[in-house]
């Protein structure tokens, strides 16, 4: 008898599910190994642990837990903290004696100053007096600059949280179409430097073709270049931005959205990205899910950031470049 020819073909094609990037796990790991070279350094230096300080204004509940988180990640790792609360009434003059201070501070490494701040206060002008060089978040100038150059700076963790998860999944970037939803000085903007980043430079060259997209993208181009891209940042704050008809077959996507919502149906608030991740994880190749995918990076790369000051300073306070 003649075989069947239907017999192979199965009722149902094969499901495919994009594989999901966990930020939670890979920030843990890190966070393991940190801790070690940490003890080590310390060790073998014959100094004192980093010190990260946080400046928090005012009283914003979700910067409280953020911050808090730091707290927690630093004591995992035996980085020092502390957190400086200030009233919102403070005025920016008094902040930024405050951080003057900090950066005269040799016991100091890392200093962050939680945003967002209050409207009296220009967050650019207050990053600005951040020192360079214990400028953890990257949020100043000078580093923001060095790195739209290529050259080695402090890199803003988040930017640097997707670089690394990038990495650890070895998703290629060399060559590879990258288009970024966003355009923020701290996300955005960072984000797209690091991914056209040129590989004969000073820093690990991403060495991608890069679009960035923004709020006058029209609807149908932002389609058009989500579906060229081997590789989706999204960094917006809108849930359910991107879905699953504006994704090359396996493509990675990567969502740095953050939400809070109300869930009808656990009578309860959540967090939720910038991606339709329950339809759009059809299509991908990779995804991120929000909670648990680039937030947890961010923090872990803040530790990562705190230690590369702290050992720079050391070295500069042990040749008497700096008291
Ligand atoms: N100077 C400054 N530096 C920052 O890096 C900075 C900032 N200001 N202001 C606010 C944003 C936001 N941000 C996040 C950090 C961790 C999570 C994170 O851990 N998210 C968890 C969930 C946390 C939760 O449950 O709320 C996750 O996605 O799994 C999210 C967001 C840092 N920021």
């Amino acid at each position: 008898m003649a075989p069947n020819p239907h017999s192979e073909v199965p009722l149902r094609p094969e499901p495919i599910e994009a594989k999901i990037i966990d930020g939670k796990k890979i920030s843990e790991e890190i966070k393991i190994e940190l801790r070690e070279q940490i003890k080590e350094w310390m060790q073998q230096e014959n100094v004192r642990a980093p010190q990260l300080t946080c400046i928090l204004v005012g009283e914003d509940s979700a910067s409280q837990v953020y911050v808090k988180n730091k707290m927690k990640a630093a004591n995992d790792v035996g980085i020092k903290s502390e957190t400086i609360n200030l009233p919102k009434t403070i005025s920016e003059d008094e902040l930024i004696q405050i951080i003057e201070r900090l950066n005269d501070d040799n016991s100091v490494d890392g200093i962050l100053v939680q945003l967002p701040l209050p409207d009296h206060i220009d967050d650019k002008k207050i990053c600005n007096i951040v020192s360079c060089e214990k400028d953890v978040d990257g949020f100043n100038s000078t580093n923001l600059g060095r790195l739209s150059q290529d050259l080695n700076t402090m890199v803003p963790c988040t930017p640097l949280g997707v670089q690394e998860l990038l990495k650890k999944y070895d998703i290629e970037t060399f060559g590879k179409t990258a288009v970024v939803v966003g355009r923020s000085a701290h996300v955005g903007k960072p984000i797209q430097s690091l991914l056209q980043s040129d590989g004969r430079h000073e820093i690990s060259g991403m060495d991608c073709t890069t679009i960035m997209c923004h709020r006058f993208t029209p609807p149908e181009k932002l389609k058009k270049f989500c579906r060229e891209a081997d590789i989706i940042i999204v960094a917006v704050g809108k849930p359910n931005l991107i879905r699953e008809d504006m994704i090359k077959p396996g493509a990675c996507v990567i969502d740095v959205g953050i939400t809070r919502i109300y869930d009808e149906e656990t009578k309860k608030s959540k967090l939720v990205g910038d991606v339709d991740f329950e339809n759009v994880k059809k299509v991908a190749g990779l995804i991120t899910p929000v909670p648990g995918g680039v937030g947890p990076m961010t923090v872990c790369m803040l530790m990562k950031n705190t230690f590369t000051a702290a050992k720079r300073l050391a070295k500069l306070r042990k040749e008497k470049l700096i008291k």
